[in-house]
């Protein structure tokens, strides 16, 4: 890249700019840790050309005519011992990102700095002053005091840093103000012994004389700051040359250098037309944001490339910001066993200092701050509550199981959507949870057993297969909480950062098309009460959620209807070459930054009637296995037809399990459709027989609904038991198929990544 000429104006020099905030360490490289800790974290404050010392990177467009709601929904102070709602969402579009409220001094469980992204942490200083003066009461928890010392201490450093040049005046302001004080003191204005008038006068026209002074000070004060502003916008940043690049690639990064050149950069992108430097174009601009962002935050080429793609270039910054820190801990309560006011008060009194999630949700709890370990409680032991982050009770609201239907959640441990579920449809009808990795079929057993869920019968199976097990348009509901990137939870699990590649996402998105059409042809469009497939990731990446939805749209007769979720921002449907089904724009993403919760997708398709589309194959598509399966045999296709490259993060893993399954597949047999939670005892079933177990399986749904499902049951019943068999006894051919499949996914990834 060519150094970029000056257009008139002071040259200023790369990474020469005072940083806002310097960080204790500036100067310091430590490259060894993550980036985006180290040096401080990237707090893009004041612009020095922006009045009023606050940086506003540009007016994302998801904060446009939002509103701030920065307490509690009702405006009212928080009851005694309680935190105000962390969080309140506006139904509109774009609305501005909630700001998280903590408690003091974090527990264990709790996270400690959450939302340290500039817009909110500058609000947070706003909040404390406004609430010092209320929470007065000693005995009532410091809700105010949701900033470490550390952030206050940032953010004082940033106020000072932010005067600038302005601290001379104010030290002469303030000089004036202790004469101003003295002045004021009542004692002064009193009569004085003699009760002169004269001297009376002089002392009001003294007054009015400190006042004209104090007023010029403050024009001299305004106008210093306008020019300063003035200066600023004006200022012309300068590119590194390829030169200077070179030389700061041979040595550690300089994190100080690199956060203020973002700022510069995301300062210039803002205002191109009047701050670029002549001859450079966009591309250099955001080519150089890009690469300091990932150095900075610690991330791999490709995932800040998408990011970039994803968001105007302030965001960018929020959403990398907002990925520093884990998200609120959130809890569930589970009304097969209690009820959220008793909950939250029995909580309270053991230490625990919480609040309702928000308006959307009625069993929502944040916690602030806890004494005692929130996952160790007797409650919690009792299965009054689960642990879960918000964005997911958004998938199994979205689904809106009813009572007595026939649900399938496809992948589901460790069963946080289960028992939520299960909850909805008050423990009637039937849940089939199927998690394909053997090693986490306890957890979600445990949690069925806690949470006294007794409809659930949990499975062992590939996704992709149970169509063959389960049978075809037979449930009302599906949830497919697909396996995924994890994009949207890199608060969580930063390692994310750097892990993800551009071949997992495609291998993920790959998967997740086979997932989505399994879960479609589960589905039966004629349910009288359902005839609804919910589809959540958490990944924020385009390819594993409009991608997967607008491939299922031409693959499958199936529309996308509202979730019901009254916030969120509506789907993409153009992303770079990509032009979705217009219909994608009704499906829902989160994220940290917008919706203070992990990143997520949820989308709710309305299945219209049984019919398998014939669209054409894109390269980067599996086979669809209906058509394979229509075309070639009646029989269920092998478990590998059509599966991609074991590698996704979980997938080396899955696949032992699943060749240990065709292996073992004896045992396996005893397994299948084994009831793993309190209905296998209450009903007597024995759990290792797969017969009886479908049996009483089939009773249940029976009993309540009499629909063709029934025989289907039972036709399904033994495919469960053919299945197996085909498994173990036909590997010959699969092992074949898979063997083509793969090098047709090898061939196709190579493509993809030319
Ligand atoms: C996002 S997690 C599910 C979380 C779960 N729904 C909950 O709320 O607790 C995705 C799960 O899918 C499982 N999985 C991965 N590949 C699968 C497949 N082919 N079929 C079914 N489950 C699969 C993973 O092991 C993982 O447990």
């Amino acid at each position: 890249m060519a150094a970029l000429p000056v257009k008139g104006g002071t040259k200023r020099k790369a990474g020469q700019n005072t940083p806002a905030r310097p960080s204790g360490k500036a100067g310091k490289s430590t490259p060894t840790k993550s980036p985006g800790r180290a040096g401080g974290k990237f707090t893009p404050t004041k612009s020095p050309g922006k009045a009023g010392g606050k940086f506003t990177p540009s007016k994302s467009p998801g904060k446009a005519g939002g509103k701030f709601i920065p307490t509690n929904s009702t405006g009212k102070k928080a009851p005694k011992r309680v935190a105000e709602p962390v969080e309140e969402f506006s139904s509109e579009e774009g609305e501005e990102a909630p700001i998280a409220r903590r408690g003091n001094g974090a527990g264990n469980t709790v996270e400690k700095k959450q939302g340290k992204g500039l817009p909110q942490a500058t609000k947070r200083k706003q909040e404390v002053s406004l609430d010092s003066d209320e929470s007065e009461s000693d005995d009532e928890p410091e809700m105010d005091d949701y900033s470490s010392d550390e952030e206050e201490e940032e953010l004082e450093g940033e106020a000072l840093n932010n005067l600038g040049t302005r601290t001379l005046l104010d030290s002469d302001s303030d000089e004036d103000d202790d004469e101003m004080e003295m002045d004021d003191d009542p004692k002064g204005l009193e009569f004085s012994d003699d009760g002169s008038d004269s001297e009376e006068e002089m002392d009001v026209e003294k007054k009015s004389r400190k006042i004209d002074a104090q007023k010029l000070l403050d024009e001299k004060d305004a106008e210093a700051e306008m020019q300063l502003n003035i200066q600023g916008e004006s200022d012309e940043f300068v590119l590194p040359t390829p030169e200077e690049l070179e030389d700061e690639s041979k040595r550690p990064p300089d994190l100080p250098k690199i956060q203020t050149r973002i700022k510069e950069i995301v300062r210039v992108l803002g205002n191109f037309k009047n701050l670029r430097a002549e001859g450079a174009d966009r591309g250099d601009y955001t080519k150089q944001l890009a690469a300091d962002l990932a150095c900075y935050y610690g991330y791999n080429d490709y995932l800040m490339a998408m990011f970039m793609q994803m968001f105007p270039v302030a965001e960018v910054v929020e959403f990398l910001e907002a990925n520093e820190t884990p998200r609120p801990v959130c809890l569930r309560t589970n009304n097969l066993k209690a009820r959220r006011r008793e909950l939250m008060d029995v909580l309270v009194n053991r230490g625990v200092n919480l609040a309702p999630l928000g308006k959307w949700s009625k069993v929502g709890l944040v916690v602030y701050e806890s004494k005692v370990p929130v996952g160790a409680t007797p409650e919690y032991m009792a299965g009054h509550y689960m642990l879960q982050s918000a964005s997911s009770f958004l998938p199994v609201m979205a689904l809106a199981p009813q009572e007595k239907e026939r649900v399938i959640d496809m992948a589901a441990a460790p069963g946080g959507k289960t028992t939520y579920i299960a909850a909805l449809m008050r423990n009637t009808g039937v849940i089939y949870a199927n998690e394909l990795k053997e090693s986490r079929i306890p957890s979600l057993s445990a949690n069925i057993q806690r949470m006294g869920v007794t409809n659930t019968i949990i499975c062992n199976y590939d996704g992709r297969k149970l169509p063959t097990v389960l049978g075809k348009n037979t449930a009302d509901r599906v949830l497919l909480d697909a396996p995924c990137s994890g994009t949207g939870v890199i608060g969580k699990d930063p390692s994310v950062k750097v892990t993800k590649s551009g071949e997992d996402i495609v291998r993920c998105a790959f998967l997740q098309k086979e997932l989505i059409l399994a879960a479609i042809d589960m589905v039966d469009a004629g349910s009288k009460t359902g005839g609804y497939i919910v589809y959540s990731t958490c990944s924020v990446m385009v390819a594993e959620n409009e991608a997967v939805i607008d491939y299922a749209l031409r693959k499958r007769d199936v529309k996308v209807v509202s979730g019901g979720l009254d916030f969120g921002r509506p789907g993409y449907t153009r992303f770079r070459e990509h032009r979705f089904h217009p219909h994608v724009a009704n499906t829902r993403r989160f994220f940290p930054h917008a919706h203070n919760m992990d990143g997520f997708f949820v989308a709710k398709l309305k299945k219209l009637s049984n019919k398998v589309k014939s669209a054409p194959k894109d390269d980067d598509e599996p086979e669809d296995s209906a058509v394979t399966e229509e075309k070639e045999t009646e029989d269920a296709v092998p478990l590998t037809e059509s599966e991609p490259e074991a590698n996704l993060s979980d997938r080396a893993e899955e696949e032992d399990a699943a060749e240990k399954k065709v292996k073992g597949s004896k045992k396996k047999k005893q397994k299948i459709g084994e009831l793993q939670n309190g209905t296998a005892s209450e009903k007597k079933i024995t759990p290792s027989k797969g017969k009886k177990v479908a049996g009483a399986v089939n009773g249940t749904k029976g009993e309540e609904k009499s629909t063709p499902s029934k025989e289907k049951t039972a036709e399904v019943r033994g495919e469960i038991e053919d299945q197996s068999e085909k498994e173990s006894d036909t590997p010959t051919p699969g092992k074949k198929k898979q063997l083509s499949s793969k090098k047709q996914f090898k061939q196709k990834t190579r493509k993809h990544k030319q």
